[in-house]
């Protein structure tokens, strides 16, 4: 995976990318693209409406699979692999081009956002990061133990555990990672958004309290819950750090898809799991399902009852 990180929460480092078509005749839109969250540098706007994102093995084979499966509507289309400047890169839709100055949310799904076979290095090898502290410092002063000031660094696993307990993702089962709405700028600063009602606020915000925006979202989302519940995929894979894409904008157009599958992997054949039992060690529960059963219902509660 790609390390060199950089916070996104000020706009001058938003990537906003534009492509031209040089044939001169039949000059093409820009094609509009913005990322809110993520690794930076890792995406490049492609051609004819797709984005090129850094190549991961794993996300490659997950959007194989995906291509054949139930979940193909939710995800966005997967179009192989190509090369630019030596590096790899996987060619997916890019699912903003449907849309007017849209707005864009990602909030990253599961009740854990990192893999066993983390913990497992951490504990065998562990490699503590200056950068983890750095971060996490900046975020809460009061939050590194003796041991992790002294060091000025800290586990990986420790720093991601630290950020689900700080945020919803241990008591809701997803967090908001952040957003930008048509006009403004990105907002990313959702670190410590926890409650129910601060998360509703949060999504409120987002929607500007549009109903019919809200409606949209919670068609769509049940929908995906549907089929989730039968998608083979789904049953045979633990889908860890990935998020739901909302698009929307003022025509009143909703999407929502599940995008980076860079943690999502193949379950053992004997390992079985239903995304809703709470994770303890071994039994690779990802929480999927009951922080999307849990963001229905929050979007359902923004609505008047019916
Ligand atoms: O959001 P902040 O607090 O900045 O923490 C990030 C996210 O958890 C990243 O997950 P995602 O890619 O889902 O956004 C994760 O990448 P991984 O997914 O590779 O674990 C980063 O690990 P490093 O890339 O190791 O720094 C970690 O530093
Ligand atoms: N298919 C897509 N279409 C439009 N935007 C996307 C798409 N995939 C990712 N993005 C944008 O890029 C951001 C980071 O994507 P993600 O795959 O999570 O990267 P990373 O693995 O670096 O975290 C998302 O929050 C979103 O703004």
């Amino acid at each position: 995976r790609f390390n060199n990180r950089e916070p996104l929460n000020s706009s001058s480092s938003l990537s906003l990318f534009g492509t031209y078509s040089l044939t001169v005749m039949t000059p093409k839109k820009p094609q509009q693209w913005l990322q809110v969250v993520g690794h930076a540098g890792s995406f490049h706007v492609g051609d004819c409406g797709t984005l090129l994102k850094r190549f991961c093995k794993g996300e490659q084979q997950s959007y194989l699979s995906l291509m054949e499966d139930s979940l193909k509507p939710f995800v966005p289309a997967y179009h192989g692999v190509v090369q630019r400047d030596k590096q790899d890169y996987n060619v997916i839709d890019n699912l903003l081009i449907h849309f007017n100055s849209p707005a864009i949310m990602d909030c990253k799904m599961g009740s854990r956002t990192y893999l066993e076979e983390e913990l497992f290095m951490s504990r065998e090898r562990p490699q503590p990061r200056k950068d983890m502290y750095e971060k996490m410092v900046a975020v809460d002063p009061e939050a590194p133990t003796e041991q992790e000031r002294a060091q000025q660094a800290v586990l990986k696993s420790r720093y991601m555990q630290w950020r689900e307990t700080l945020s919803s993702t241990t008591t809701l089962g997803f967090r908001i990672e952040g957003f930008k709405k048509a006009n403004e700028e990105c907002r990313t600063n959702f670190k410590r958004t926890k409650s129910r009602e601060q998360v509703t606020e949060a999504l409120n915000s987002f929607v500007e309290s549009n109903k019919h925006i809200v409606w949209g979202y919670v068609r769509r989302l049940k929908q995906l819950r549907e089929v989730l519940e039968t998608s083979d995929f789904f049953r045979t894979h633990e889908v860890v750090g990935s998020s739901l894409l909302f698009v929307h904008d003022w025509t009143g157009r909703t999407g929502v898809w599940m995008i980076d599958f860079a943690k999502t992997g193949a379950l053992p054949p004997q390992v079985t799991m239903d995304h809703r039992t709470p994770w303890v060690e071994g039994n690779r529960e990802d929480g999927y399902l009951w922080g999307l059963d849990n963001l229905i219902d929050i979007f359902a509660n923004m609505l008047p009852l019916t």
